[in-house]
């Protein structure tokens, strides 16, 4: 079917589907920079463990090694995906000039110049975050340590991310979205489950009395159930995340990774829940395998579903942040980034092209056997002809012409990466 055929077929549903091409165009989702080089960032010796709890898993040749490695790929996946990427970095991924090193609590704005540069001739925003793993002064813990120079460390370091997050909004124009999340928690059984909480409260507190505009620098506390090597306690439980940013709503917002949560909960049903309280919230899209394994996001119920209720909430008026927030090493990693951020496109566009107010009408007035029958028959709509043109107003490849360039781009650059 043609997209005027197609398009007909939505209209008669009450879609205005050019009306959704273009308002999904505009809406922003940050790439995640740490697919490119299996989260090893270049501010410390890059074969050093990856700590945190978290683990890329796989050795596909091309993993990014410099920054120029890391940008050339990054400039590769933008020529591949529709929308409005904004990028999204960690702290340890700072570039160091003429000689200088700096540790990460002595991070400056001028060690992401190259960055804010990289971001502003394609006109991007770009989110950040502290690293608070892979490092010796993780203790292993870091905000929660019952060591008081750790935890000054850690501090520090969150206060010169709080400096770098506003010189990228400044800069880029854009408001910058940072993410508080740290792997601290215990492998056994704790002897202590508040000690660890109240520190990491307080440890945050002092973070955020660094000042910032919070209507152009979103901390973000992320939850996580629990880590590879923190099975049993992990310090930034949901209840704490939750907690901590209703306490201080004039201050942060609460982020849901959908890989944090236990294996049967779903963050599609959080998102209306959050935001029955919170004005904004931030979201990690991820794919858990049984575990938080950072799979690349698919085209998959909870994807969909999560788009929809992203869609149906408001979401899109600038109330949820989306980010993407994966790594996979045995692929390609080029097509790892380009699956995940189109397929998440494409859960937004297939959220987007639904008749919202008629099924929530049909929920109110009870009718339920409708309501499933509309909600089945939606299922095969003709969304590839949308997706398609999608892409097209876009200017990016279609499904079937983007995979081969990346199998260029791999003979020609990424096997001569030993
Ligand atoms: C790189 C990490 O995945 C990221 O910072 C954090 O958001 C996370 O999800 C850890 O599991
Ligand atoms: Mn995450």
């Amino acid at each position: 079917m043609s997209y005027e055929e197609s398009r007909k077929r939505y209209a008669a549903l009450g879609v205005d589907t050019d009306a959704v091409i273009r308002l999904l165009r505009a809406v922003p989702v940050s790439l995640h920079c740490w697919q490119g080089d299996d989260v090893r960032g270049f501010d410390t010796d890059p074969s050093k463990p990856l700590t945190g709890g978290i683990q890329t898993t796989g050795n596909y040749p091309g993993r990014a090694r410099t920054p120029e490695e890391l940008m050339a790929d990054l400039d590769m996946v933008l020529s591949l995906i529709p929308g409005t990427p904004k990028m999204n970095l960690h702290a340890s991924y700072a570039i160091f000039e003429n000689g200088e090193w700096a540790d990460r609590n002595r991070l400056q704005p001028k060690h992401f110049r190259k960055w804010a540069a990289f971001c502003k001739e394609r006109n991007l925003g770009c989110d950040f975050n502290p690293t608070f793993f892979s490092h010796p002064k993780c203790d292993p813990l870091t905000l929660s340590s019952p060591n008081a120079e750790t935890r000054k460390f850690w501090i520090e370091h969150g206060k010169a991310c709080i400096r770098i997050s506003s010189y990228l909004a400044e800069e880029l124009g854009f408001p910058c979205v940072m993410n508080i999340w740290t792997g601290d928690g215990f492998k056994d059984i704790p002897g202590d489950r508040i000690g660890p909480r109240i520190r990491y409260r307080d440890a945050i507190d002092e973070i955020l009395r660094e000042p910032y505009d919070f209507s152009r620098v979103k901390p973000c506390i992320e939850s996580k159930v629990f880590g590879i090597g923190v099975e049993a306690y992990t310090t930034g439980s949901a209840e704490f995340a939750l907690c901590y940013a209703a306490m201080n709503r004039d201050k942060c917002i609460p982020l849901m990774d959908n890989g944090h949560y236990h294996p049967t909960e779903v963050v599609s049903d959080k998102i209306p829940a959050l935001l029955t309280f919170f004005r904004e919230i931030a979201l990690h899209i991820t794919r858990p395998i049984r575990w938080d394994s950072d799979h690349v996001v698919l085209y998959d119920d909870e994807t969909r579903e999560i788009a929809r209720e992203i869609v149906r909430c408001g979401g899109l008026d600038g109330r949820v942040h989306i980010a993407l927030d994966y790594f996979d090493a045995s692929i390609n990693r080029i097509s790892a980034w380009a699956t995940g951020y189109r397929n998440l496109q494409k859960a937004l566009l297939y959220a987007l092209l639904q008749p919202h107010e008629e099924m929530k009408g049909l929920q109110d007035k009870g009718q339920f056997s409708r309501l499933m029958v509309l909600q089945e028959e939606i299922k095969t709509m003709p969304f590839g002809d949308i997706w398609a043109e999608y892409c097209r107003f876009c200017g990016k490849p279609a499904d079937g012409e983007w995979f081969p360039l990346v199998e260029e781009y791999e003979k020609k650059v990424l096997v001569n990466r030993k």
